[in-house]
């Protein structure tokens, strides 16, 4: 079932089958009969009821996806290309059903849901070019009579796990690559977010994926899903954007068979404003880097250092511009913030903030929990490592003002943490910017910058944020595998 007042908001209702798309065929029910509900987050209302798919769909869908592989691999990349294509174009056909959808499952306003559309477009859009250059290698022989040669081949069969914050691009920034290439994909979203991932089945089918190609299977049992995932031997990859604790599981998981793993984890990402900034740019970025989707971002800003010169500055500054941040309902105007996913997120984010203040934190502006699953964008200043939110992810719009003294001490600070997903500073010495961005530990550092994520550039981190890459020239690796070809007796 779908709601009707979700339908209504559509254009094209169609793209909201109340199904798990299990290869190439539109299922309304689960193998075991189970359903599951999704609701909007700003309001608690009933979005879909849906089959709760689980091991038996996925390991049809993998069966399927193997039996379609090989003839998609044998395609040209320009054939290749022109699906890719074709789905970049009906998902921006489709792009203002495709952010109702988002903003209606996640929460977020409709304009950053569709800058979301727009974000997981360009994916596919990039890697629709890919496709038509995935070239190899000739190599001058060791030996006379050698000739050596490298092949790039699509790794064959990919498993996606996908996560709630971003239910359209995190799973476009997954399958572009894979299908480019000429491999397979069962996805699983999240189970708050199933239906943006379904839309984008809708539009893959219409834009000529074969069948079996791409499966889509919502459900609740991602633990379930993730072990035949692991240990189906016809997957040959798993793809994961989520927590570092569930990519752990997944790793382990797939060691078994020494499945090869790209892992988009967790972050704790530093904002580092040095005396030498540029105030105001530094507030716009750290308005960005903070509290884009509601600080619910892998690569939102988590601890923002603020060097002793300019702390008193930054932070009136920022809590002037934080505090006119309104807070609600994503389809409501000018909502600048939606509400949290569920109530376990907010009462983390509440915990976070009381557990700074017992340890002496001031609150500037928010602080406490408006209501519903709503909780208003946050200032803290006075922030310790002592505290929570200084080692864990708050992911939520909390922006802790920490005070530094020198370089080498805040760079010391911004890296003592186990993850290195992103990190951003705002400095204008240009031997400061090259120190300070050769030293931060992380894999992405936005300088002058707090907005990032592009399709054109590699995201991904390093330590326990994760591996691999996406996007970017890079963005393909993850989806082939070289083979040397050795010719004698030339
Ligand atoms: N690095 C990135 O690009 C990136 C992007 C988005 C979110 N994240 C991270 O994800 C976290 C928040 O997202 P979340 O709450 O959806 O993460 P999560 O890890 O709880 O869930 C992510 C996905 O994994 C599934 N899952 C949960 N347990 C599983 C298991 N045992 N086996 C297989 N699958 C399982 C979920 O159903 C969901 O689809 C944050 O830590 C955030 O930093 C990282
Ligand atoms: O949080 C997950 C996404 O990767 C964030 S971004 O939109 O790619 O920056």
């Amino acid at each position: 079932m779908i709601a009707t007042d979700l339908l209504s908001r559509l254009k094209d209702p169609t793209l909201l089958p109340a199904a798990g798309y299990v290869a190439g065929v539109w299922q309304t029910s689960a193998a075991t009969g189970a359903q599951f509900t999704v609701t909007n987050p700003s309001t608690g209302a009933v979005l879909a009821e849906l089959p709760d798919m689980g091991v038996a769909e996925t390991h049809a869908a993998i069966a399927a996806a193997h039996a379609a592989q090989a003839d998609w691999a044998a395609h040209t990349g320009k054939e290749r290309a022109a699906v890719l294509r074709r789905l970049f174009d009906l998902m921006m056909a489709n792009a203002d059903d495709l952010a109702i959808i988002i903003t209606a499952e996640m929460g977020k306003p409709l304009a950053e849901a569709r800058g979301e559309v727009v974000y997981g477009a360009a994916y596919v859009e990039w890697f629709a070019e890919e496709a038509k250059r995935i070239y190899g290698d000739v190599m001058p022989g060791h030996q006379r009579d050698k000739r050596l040669l490298v092949l790039k081949q699509p790794v064959g069969v990919v498993g996606a796990i996908t996560p709630w914050n971003f239910p359209n691009a995190m799973l476009a920034r997954k399958m572009a690559p894979a299908l480019a290439v000429g491999c397979a994909m069962v996805a699983k979203p999240a189970e708050q977010t199933p239906l943006s991932a379904l839309a984008l089945a809708v539009l893959a089918e219409r834009a000529g994926l074969p069948a079996g190609l791409l499966s889509v299977i919502p459900g609740t049992d991602g633990p379930g899903i993730g072990r035949e995932m692991c240990a189906n031997p016809l997957m040959r990859k798993l793809t994961f954007t989520g927590s570092t604790e569930v990519g752990r599981i997944l790793l382990r998981q797939g060691a078994d068979q020494v499945m090869k793993m790209s892992m988009e984890l967790g972050g704790n990402a530093p904002f580092i404003v040095f005396d030498d900034a540029d105030l105001d740019a530094a507030v716009e970025g750290a308005m960005i880097a903070k509290f884009r989707n509601n600080g619910q971002t892998c690569v939102c800003a988590n601890r923002i250092y603020v060097q002793a010169g300019v702390y008193d500055a930054f932070a009136a500054k920022l809590a002037t511009a934080v505090a006119a941040l309104t807070t609600g309902d994503g389809f409501a105007e000018g909502v600048a913030l939606g509400p949290m996913i569920d109530a376990d997120a907010l009462a983390k984010v509440q915990a976070h903030v009381s557990d700074a203040t017992a340890l002496g934190a001031e609150v500037l502006t928010g602080g406490t929990a408006s209501g519903g699953l709503f909780f208003p964008a946050t200032v803290l200043k006075g922030a310790t490592p002592a505290m929570r939110l200084a080692r864990e992810e708050t992911f939520g719009p909390v922006a802790p003002l920490f005070r530094f003294e020198t370089v080498e001490e805040v760079i010391r600070l911004a890296n003592e943490t186990e993850f290195g997903l992103a990190s951003y500073f705002y400095a204008r010495d240009m031997a400061r910017v090259w120190r300070v961005a050769e030293a931060l530990d992380y894999g992405m550092v936005g300088i002058n910058t707090g907005q990032i994520s592009t399709e054109t550039a590699p995201f991904g981190g390093v330590k326990q944020s994760g591996q691999g890459r996406e996007g970017s020239r890079y963005g393909a690796d993850d989806y082939l595998e070289l083979k040397y070809l050795c010719l004698g007796g030339i």
